[in-house]
């Protein structure tokens, strides 16, 4: 089991939207690893009886608990930056002391990349502490002169290098994989916006477009004929003047569960505008596609909707497709439909032939 201080750790403080979680824990993860880091450092430190890198441990210890805090108080840009500043301090020193044949230095490379980690640091800034820690890379190469005699590693310089290498290596990863993650997670909200309504999650109105055109063509290329169906709620207005608009979302939040949920994984709806959805019936002719509308009206009109328990109508238009016929020319079709559906009382589907 987790003990308690390492659970609360690890639990997402209030406030951290779920989309700000990769970086959230990619930045306590860098922390977290910062101060073992500097743990085991102090412990091999103080068995050789190296006192001054045995307090630069501490310290270097004092900076990431410093950067857990604020990660914690989602303070990230803050974190990132105590952070970086410690490993330019940290290795800045020990190279000045023990030179570079060990390799303290790599670790300035993790430190370029974890200086462009929080997504809110302005460029200018990650720019700034990405070239300052190849400065002082360049720097030490260049100043400090080489060592191989610091006592007691004198004769283990290749192998310290190779822990530091790999020491540098897994923070590097770490961050880059994190960066990774907000990236793919980003995307995926981009592409998610894109293509559904926020509200309803139902598709919106361009998705829609695409589908349309997609299922013109293959009609155009002998696919299967398909219908299309314009609803659109009664008197919304007078639910958002009399119940409030939070109700009326929630009207339309459950129409579009409902219609949703009784429709087949072949077709397919979205929020076409305000109160108004759009269907594409696939594989259907108007006279299979007729009652499919019919029970979602009756399934509408006898159920309750939001908390004050109203009851609702729509309006449907119901056409099916022509071939050689534009998206454009089919919603107008039924957007007419539904027009003459509102006229007639509402409540009611209207097709082509109706008189
Ligand atoms: N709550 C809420 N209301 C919306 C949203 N989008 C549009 N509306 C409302 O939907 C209402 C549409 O009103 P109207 O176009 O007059 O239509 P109606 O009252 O449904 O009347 P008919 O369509 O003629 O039956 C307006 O009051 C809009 O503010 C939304 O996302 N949430």
């Amino acid at each position: 089991m987790m003990p308690s201080a390492a659970k609360r750790l690890f639990t997402v403080p209030e406030g951290v939207d779920a989309q700000d979680y990769p970086e959230y824990f990619g930045i306590l993860v860098a922390a977290l690893s910062g101060l073992v880091v500097n743990f085991i450092l102090f412990v091999a430190f103080a068995y050789i009886n190296m006192f001054f890198l045995m307090s630069l441990s501490v310290s270097g210890a004092l900076f990431w608990s410093m950067a857990i805090y604020f990660v914690r108080k989602k303070r990230f840009v803050a974190a990132v930056n105590i952070g970086v500043f410690e490993m330019m301090f940290h290795v800045g020193i020990m190279v000045w002391i023990v030179g570079t044949v060990y390799g303290a230095q790599l670790i300035l490379w993790p430190a370029v990349v974890y200086a462009a980690f929080s997504i809110n640091k302005n460029k200018l800034q990650t720019k700034l502490m990405g070239y300052l820690c190849l400065i002082e890379l360049a720097a030490l190469y260049a100043l400090v002169p080489e060592q191989t005699n610091v006592r007691p590693f004198e004769n283990y310089a290749s192998l310290i290098f190779l822990i530091s290498t790999v020491c540098s290596a897994i923070p590097l990863m770490i961050v880059l994989l994190s960066i990774k993650s907000v990236q793919i997670r980003q995307r995926k909200q981009l592409q998610y916006r894109a293509n559904y309504d926020n509200l309803t999650k139902l598709f919106n109105r361009g998705f829609f477009d695409t589908l349309l055109e997609y299922d013109n063509k293959t009609l155009a290329d002998g696919g299967g004929p398909f219908c299309v169906c314009l609803a659109d709620i009664d008197h919304f207005k007078s639910i958002n003047d009399e119940h409030g608009h939070k109700i009326g979302d929630q009207v339309l939040v459950e129409i579009a569960t409902i219609l949703n949920r009784n429709l087949r994984k072949s077709d397919a709806v979205c929020r076409w505008g305000g109160e108004e959805f759009a269907i594409i019936l696939r594989r259907c002719e108007l006279s299979s596609a007729l009652p499919v509308i019919e029970k979602l009206k009756n399934l509408i009109a006898s159920t309750t909707f939001s908390s004050e328990r109203l009851t609702v109508t729509l309006s449907y238009g119901l056409i099916q497709a022509n071939e050689a016929e534009t998206s454009d020319g089919l919603i107008k079709r039924a957007d007419v439909l539904l027009y003459k559906a509102k006229r007639r009382g509402r409540d009611c589907i209207v097709l082509e032939d109706d008189s």
